[in-house]
Parts: C-alpha cells; sequence; structure tokens
C-alpha cells in the first residue's frame, strides 16, 4: 500500500498541484508559512476525512473559496490502484473510492491507515484519555476486523442505555446491559491483545532513545477488579441512575505511560515526552505491518524542533527502517540526513514541487 499520485483543490494555501510520491521516504522542506503543514493535513485528510489541526472541516477550505475543497490520490495496494477522493462541499464531506460515492470513510479508511508525529505529539501523554482510546482504537481498528463492528454495538448499546439512564428507566437500563457488556468484554479484549502485541517494539525503542529510563504501562480497561462488565454495570446501576450516564466500560479506559513507575507526563524532560510518544507510535506502525494488513503513512511534521541532532538522528533512523510510507517536513533541507533514495519536495507560497 502506497499513496502514490496526489492533488488537492481549495486546500489552505496549496495550489492545485499534482505530484508523484515515492512509495518510501518523502521530504518536504520549505520556509515558514511556505505550506508544509498543510501539504500534511492535505494528506491526512484524505485518509481520515479530518485534520490533525483542527476539528472545523470549513477552516481547511481555501479563503475565498466558495465551492470547498477536494484532496484526491491513487493509493497502490498490492499492485492493483484504487482512487480515494475526499471533498468538502455543500457543507459535508464526500468521499469517492473508484469512482463511487462512499457513505462513509470508514468504508475507505482501511486504504490509508496514518500515523502523526510534530510537535504536538506529547500530547498523548498530558491530554485527557480520549486520545489514548483513540490511538488504541486506530491501532485495533486494522489489525482485528471484528473491532469495528464490536466497537459500533457497544456505541449503540451505550446510547441506549444512557438514555434509558437519564429518564431514570431502571428496567431499560438494565435490558441493555447483556449486549453492552457482550461488545464491551470484546472491545477491552482486542485492545488488551493489541497492547501486549506493542511491547517489544516499544520497549526496545524507548531503552535506546530515553537514557536507560524504565518505561511501562499501565492500562484501565474502565472497570475495577476481578468483575465482569455485566456485574460492574448491575452493581453499578443505581449510581449511574443518579448521574445520567454509564460510568463504567471500555469508554471509560485509559492507558498511561510509566517511566520509573509514575506517569511519564511528570517524570519525562519534553523531548524525552515526545521520544517517548514516537516509540510507542511506531510500536503500532511494526504491529501494523507486521500484521500484513494496509502499509500505515507516517506523517512527521518539524521533527528537529525539541530534539538535539543525536535523538533526531536515531528517531529518523528508526522512521526509515520500517516499511512504512514516511512524509517528513523540515524548514532547512540540511536539518535532515540525506538519504539518497528519498524523493524531496520544496513547498514555496503553496506550490510543491519535486526537486530534481
Ligand atoms: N484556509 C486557508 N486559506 C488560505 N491560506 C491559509 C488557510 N489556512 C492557513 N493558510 C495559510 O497557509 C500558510 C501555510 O501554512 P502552513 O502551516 O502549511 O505553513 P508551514 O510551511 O508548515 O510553516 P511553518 O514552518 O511556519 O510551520 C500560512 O500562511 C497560513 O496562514
Amino acid at each position: 500500500m502506497a499513496l502514490i499520485r496526489f492533488e488537492v483543490q481549495g486546500f489552505r494555501n496549496l495550489e492545485p498541484t499534482a505530484v508523484e510520491f515515492s512509495p518510501g521516504v518523502n521530504v518536504i522542506h520549505g520556509a515558514n508559512a511556505a505550506g508544509k503543514t498543510s501539504l500534511l493535513e492535505a494528506i491526512h485528510f484524505l485518509a481520515r476525512a479530518r485534520s490533525f489541526a483542527t476539528t472545523r472541516v470549513p477552516r481547511l477550505v481555501q479563503r475565498g473559496r466558495a465551492d470547498g475543497l477536494w484532496v484526491r490520490g491513487e493509493v497502490d495496494v498490492a499492485g492493483s490502484v484504487h482512487r480515494l477522493g475526499v471533498g468538502w462541499r455543500e457543507h459535508r464531506v464526500q468521499v469517492r473510492l473508484n469512482g463511487g460515492d462512499v457513505g462513509a470513510l470508514s468504508e475507505a479508511a482501511w486504504l490509508l491507515p496514518v500515523q502523526v508525529i510534530n510537535t504536538e505529539a506529547q500530547r498523548l501523554l498530558t491530554d485527557g484519555p480520549p486520545v489514548r482510546r483513540s490511538f488504541l482504537n486506530w491501532g485495533v481498528f486494522h489489525v482485528e476486523h471484528r473491532f469495528r463492528d464490536d466497537w459500533r454495538r457497544y456505541q449503540r448499546a451505550l446510547r441506549q442505555r444512557n438514555a434509558a439512564l437519564r429518564v431514570g428507566d431502571a428496567r431499560l437500563a438494565a435490558a441493555w446491559e447483556p449486549e453492552l457488556a457482550s461488545a464491551g468484554e470484546a472491545v477491552d479484549g482486542a485492545r488488551q491483545r493489541f497492547l501486549e502485541t506493542l511491547n517489544g517494539s516499544f520497549q526496545e525503542r524507548a531503552a535506546a532513545w530515553l537514557g536507560g529510563v524504565p518505561m511501562g504501562w499501565r492500562y484501565r480497561r474502565g472497570w475495577s477488579g476481578e468483575q465482569g462488565l455485566a456485574e460492574a454495570l448491575a452493581t453499578g446501576r443505581e449510581r449511574e441512575l443518579q448521574q445520567g450516564y454509564t460510568l463504567y466500560g471500555p469508554h471509560r479506559a485509559d492507558l498511561r505511560l510509566l517511566a520509573e513507575g509514575v506517569d511519564a507526563a511528570w517524570r519525562l524532560s519534553r523531548g524525552q515526552q515526545k521520544l517517548a510518544v514516537i516509540a510507542l507510535r511506531l510500536a503500532e506502525v511494526d504491529r501494523l505491518l507486521s500484521a500484513g494488513g494496509a502499509r500505515p503513512l507516517v506523517l512527521v511534521d518539524d521533527l528537529p524542533a525539541e530534539l538535539d541532532s543525536a535523538h533526531r538522528r536515531r528517531v529518523l533512523d528508526a522512521l526509515f527502517g520500517t516499511q512504512a510510507q514516511v512524509f517528513v517536513t523540515s524548514i532547512e533541507r540540511d536539518a535532515l540526513p540525506s538519504l539518497p533514495e528519498a524523493r524531496v519536495f520544496h513547498v514555496e507560497h503553496g506550490i510543491y514541487r519535486r526537486e530534481a
């Protein structure tokens, strides 16, 4: 899997240009405000129908453009090419795959699993649990095919039970519990299996990058102790009726990274936090690659920020050593090591061009 051809229209400051990316490493350089982040954002929009920088899609539309935006790409999956297009037109996201409309991006999300590493990377440690749950869900979604159905089933049962709790209907709330518990246990089981497979690769990189600080993690599944979820829901129901929503289940899970046994967000420097997060994200990338599904894309924006040159070099070696398709931006071309096989693009005033 690789994003080989790419084109945008009406996306931030980018001029409508078509380019051919390398299936391996792509380096994008240019001055401040040239459009480097916008280009990565456009790739991300193609993959996920949303930005990594804003939750408001209309902000991505080029100033003064009334007809919205489109991002199009050709994705090579084992030699067969899929045409994917994602746009914002008539106040909604539109997705087209191989010439046909696709109802939801989730139908096409398997094509381009994308990971972002940017100056905000350490927010995976410092923000609240939702970012870590979505980190986990993303990985599990791409390696366990049943996960999507279990997660949807769980969300649906959760909505129904919460609606019953809000109106104080204990019988209806209880009636949703078997479904909620079975889908919730499946979601949790998939997350735990997935996490176990990340540990080796995470530990290896963390040991090399964090100067021997012992790292680990604590996964909380969202309900306590040895209880099954059905039991936790039944015993918690009275309290939940007072609160008006479900307090137990995988929607309350969390994954905390630990350094020397305490929260990594307290113990590590900002640069170390970033390195720990990169190690975790690359462990996910390794896992997807070993699962043999779609090959992930890794978007790396402004890596030089906060990393000294020795750590930058280690991270880049690790990145380039994975079999993922990689896009790295940098203000200075020379801040990145020169790789003979990398394809280099220069961005200026929103025009991006391949360098000879
Ligand atoms: N909707 C939009 N329409 C037009 N231009 C926009 C829009 N949104 C942002 N821009 C502009 O696009 C330019 C490129 O921003 P971008 O973040 O891609 O730059 P960059 O090359 O990553 O810069 P830096 O190195 O400073 O991070 C900025 O001048 C920004 O103001």
